[in-house]
């Protein structure tokens, strides 16, 4: 049976890379996302070179994530690797002026979400045993904070931590865990944080060199694809052009 990559949030962004990534490889794909109609468009440009399944996927739905694990049709079921990538932020406007909702939403979506897919797929890595990867999608926010980035950064030091910890159980089965943290990498990731202010995410990303999705899709491949007695736990990446800020100061006028 062909391998097959289960991706989350494949209608966008680094998940898009990855599937055309990974069809590249021949991988078989197993595309979710909530927008039918990429996840068409996606699978018309790759189903010539490799079987492709779509799903119509909100990770925040349970049930819906259950099926879609346990409801794969036997040529996608040979699921060896799970990219946990789906997740956005949201209002980067300070902590105090935020409303609630968007917080419950990072949550509901960034760690409920991925431990969702995770608890739904793990018995089938699990079955497949040595060579199986989960790579779940962290962020440079989950180790670094800035202003704005309050339960942003709080649910991918979650991804960050949840990731060791499942290495620690999963030691013995075969089956591998890593978080990979990017920095700045354009995407659809600020018009979605801005709630679709193309200035913002253009200013963002303008004048400097940002990462690309596909830079992105290659470490997912690389880490998943290496030898099945190597484990890469974590890995940040950054574009050369960003590096940390220094301690702000409050000061007197
Ligand atoms: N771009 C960046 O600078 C960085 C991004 N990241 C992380 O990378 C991951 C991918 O983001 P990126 O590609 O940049 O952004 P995009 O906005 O381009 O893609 C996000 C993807 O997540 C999916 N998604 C969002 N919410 C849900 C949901 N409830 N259920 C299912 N799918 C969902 C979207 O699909 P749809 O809307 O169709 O459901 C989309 O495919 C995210 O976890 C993000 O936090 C980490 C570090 C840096
Ligand atoms: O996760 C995304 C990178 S950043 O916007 O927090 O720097």
């Amino acid at each position: 049976m062909n391998k097959s990559v289960f991706i989350t949030g494949a209608t966008s962004g680094f998940g898009r890379a990855a599937a055309r990534r990974f069809a590249e490889a021949g991988f078989s794909l197993v595309l979710t996302g909530r927008r039918r109609e990429r996840l068409e468009a996606l699978k018309s440009e790759l189903s010539g070179k490799v079987a492709v399944h779509v799903i119509e996927l909100d990770v925040r739905d349970e049930a819906a994530v259950k099926r879609a694990a346990n409801e794969l049709p036997d040529e996608f079921a040979s699921v060896h690797v799970l990219l946990n990538n789906a997740g956005l932020a949201l209002a980067p406007e300070p902590a105090q002026d935020v409303a609630l909702e968007d917080w419950h939403t990072m949550i509901d979506t960034n760690v409920k979400g991925l431990v969702n897919v995770t608890h739904a797929l793990l018995p089938t890595l699990i079955k497949l045993g040595a060579g199986t990867s989960i790579v779940n999608i962290g962020s440079t926010a989950g180790k670094w904070p800035y202003k704005g980035s309050h339960v942003y950064g709080a649910t991918k030091a979650f991804v960050e931590q949840f990731s060791y910890n499942l290495r620690c159980d999963l030691q013995g089965t075969g089956v591998r865990v890593t978080d990979i943290a990017p920095g700045m990498a354009e995407t659809e990731f600020t018009l979605v944080r801005t709630k679709g202010d193309q200035a913002a995410s253009d200013q963002l990303y303008g004048n400097t060199t940002p990462m690309s999705a596909e830079d992105i899709a290659e470490q997912m491949f690389y880490v998943a694809t290496l030898p099945a007695h190597l484990n890469i736990n974590f890995l940040e990446i950054q574009p050369v052009r960003q590096v940390w800020a220094g301690m702000a100061v409050d000061r007197d006028e």
